[in-house]
């Protein structure tokens, strides 16, 4: 008899509990963030499906950066816009306007080191560490990047400079295999391993041999490889699923204690010999560097240096190799910049094309200063990252901080609650700062302004474009603000070097996906920009950062004009 009244009792209930779950449904989907610019939201599905169905009308492998150019183009580009991914995922706002981007990396009397850094980087955890400087925060931030500062300062990276032109030598060498073979290869594979040994020698004063293929690299680069791949598998997906996948994330646990194992080791082995050395001759890595004030090893030091080295590893060689295959992409169907670009690279270092005459010119004394007269590669450069960052920054500020930005039409908004993503690539895409050659390869846009660092925050300059230039804010692939890209020196002296050994000796083509189209007489299509034409166009993938979806297959020969 009890029993049937509980149940007579939870019946009457139940339309009580229905009505007000209905109520808090609408009220999170329809009234919480009625002001944002948004899709029109499902009342069961939020913007999951909406959404889907934007990825389902292209190839689904493409980054959702581009899916999101195509809803900020239907939407009738708004600053930014919000996504209601729950309960899959918090809420997400995706913000495209330079202005937006800027007050939320910039530094504030109330907000010192900017909005904190999204939960989500923690899936990257077992790659970074988990005290890595890309996820620390406050003063554990500042002490972790006063630290590591100096060693990527101009000054000490041109000191690396050697070493760099070695690897890049080695890259040649590669390259002229291929060149010699005429096979087809995917051009990722000898990028990636050139900037896992450029890292591995800059930052951890190790050979990492990735160059010499799988036999002879070092254990760390294989097990690295490993552990990204797992972040791979279901690449191209808005929506990552690997979160339930507990197979995965043991295999990753698994490979980043022996990857911490192998580091460590080799910390402390380069902590004996560093105290050892004399202090005339001085290591010069940025490892040595950190180590320098260290009198005493402990286990925290250790972890706290490993999970940098880790964080370096990661952030340093993928974004780079990013950057050499699109640009060896562009340069193969821009003739137009080519042709500049190889102009410019006969009137520094003359005519020999081969990397020992780079590394001559380079290394001689003063060398150091040719690289800041590339203006035109390095145009090429900043061009390439405006088309194609690699990354953005993904931020989020509890709710009751108070995190609030001034919108384009001068109302507040407060962010708190919301992870926020500043995409690089919406920003970069803006025609109201770049016009309508917005998604065209122009590096002459950057001629006069090739400075990729912080540049000055002048009010006129970061307002609306009245003056005709680009306003310093609306170029942000290193990020802005004081969590920008610690690496971003490293990262411009390895592209011109790396341009300057390759750009004048070699000519690529680009099989399958982004080839070029040709006549009926097997000549390539100029068209009216002074660009071939292709079949269909290549596109980033997401891989952890963005890529190139197809791992850049080329074919390689040596231009008509190497010696
Ligand atoms: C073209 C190459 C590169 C690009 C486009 C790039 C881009 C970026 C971006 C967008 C951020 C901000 C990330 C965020 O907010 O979550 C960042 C941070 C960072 N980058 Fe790079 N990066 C590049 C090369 C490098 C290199 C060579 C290194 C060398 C170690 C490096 C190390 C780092 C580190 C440690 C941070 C975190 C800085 C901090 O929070 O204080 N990056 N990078």
């Amino acid at each position: 008899m009890f029993t049937h009244l509980i149940l007579l009792f939870l019946l009457l209930l139940l339309p009580f509990l229905l009505f007000y779950l209905l109520d808090r449904s609408r009220h999170f989907r329809y009234q919480q963030y009625a002001a944002w610019p948004q899709l029109p939201p499902s009342l069961v599905w939020g913007h999951m499906k909406a959404m889907h169905e934007f990825i389902s009308r292209g190839d689904a492998k493409r980054h959702i950066d581009i899916v999101f150019l195509e809803i900020r183009k239907y939407m009738g580009n708004p600053p930014l816009m919000f996504f209601d991914l729950r309960p899959l995922q918090q809420p997400l706002c995706v913000v495209g306007s330079h202005e937006i981007a800027e007050q939320i990396s910039k530094s504030t009397k109330a907000f010192p080191y900017s909005m904190s850094k999204s939960p989500t980087m923690w899936q990257l955890a077992p790659l970074l560490g988990p005290h890595s400087i890309l996820t620390a925060e406050g003063e554990q931030w500042k002490a972790l990047r006063k630290r590591f500062n100096s060693g990527f300062a101009h000054h000490h990276l041109m000191t690396l400079l050697p070493c760099i032109l070695d690897k890049a030598g080695r890259f040649v060498e590669i390259l002229d295999g291929y060149a010699r073979s005429g096979e087809e290869f995917a051009l990722d594979e000898p990028c990636v391993s050139l900037t896992f040994d450029i890292i591995g020698a800059v930052t951890m004063d190790t050979d990492l041999r990735a160059q010499l293929g799988p036999e002879q690299q070092s254990e760390i680069v294989c097990l690295y490889r490993q552990l990204t791949s797992t972040y791979q598998r279901d690449a191209g997906n808005s929506i990552r699923w690997d979160f339930l996948n507990l197979g995965v994330k043991r295999e990753r646990r698994a490979l980043a204690r022996r990857i911490d194992t192998l580091i460590t080791d080799h910390i402390q082995a380069k902590f004996t010999e560093y105290k050892a050395q004399s202090d005339d001759k001085p290591a010069r890595s940025i490892l040595s560097l950190s180590l320098q004030d260290v009198e005493h090893l402990d286990a925290q030091v250790l972890q706290e240096t490993c999970d940098q080295l880790k964080s370096f590893l990661f952030a340093g060689h993928d974004t780079t190799s990013i950057v050499l295959q699109w640009t060896f992409y562009e340069l193969s169907r821009t003739p137009r910049v080519l042709d500049m670009l190889r102009r410019e690279l006969d009137e520094i270092f003359g005519a020999g094309t081969s990397a020992a005459v780079v590394q001559e010119k380079l290394l001689a004394p003063g060398g150091g200063d040719i690289l800041r007269q590339m203006s035109y590669t390095s145009a090429v450069i900043k061009e390439i990252l405006r088309l194609y960052p690699p990354s953005g920054t993904a931020r989020y500020m509890p709710p009751g901080k108070g995190f609030t930005v001034q919108l384009p039409d001068g109302s507040p908004l407060c962010l708190d609650g919301v992870i926020i993503y500043s995409c690089a690539t919406l920003v970069h895409r803006d025609e109201a700062v770049y016009g309508p050659t917005k998604d065209e390869f122009v590096p002459e846009r950057w001629l006069g302004d090739t400075d990729t660092g912080p540049g000055l925050m002048d009010e006129k300059r970061n307002g609306p474009d009245a003056t005709g230039q680009i306003p310093v804010s609306a170029w942000r692939a290193f990020e802005r603000g004081p969590r920008n890209c610690i690496g971003q020196e490293l990262a411009n002296i390895e592209a011109r070097v790396i341009l300057a050994c390759t750009a004048r000796r070699f000519d690529f083509e680009k099989m399958g996906q982004g080839a070029l189209a040709r006549d009926a007489s097997g000549e390539p299509i100029l068209n009216a920009r002074g660009q071939y034409e292709v079949e269909s166009e290549l596109f980033n993938t997401m891989k952890v950062t963005a890529k190139p979806v197809d791992g850049t297959r080329m074919k390689v020969r040596l231009a008509a004009t190497s010696g």
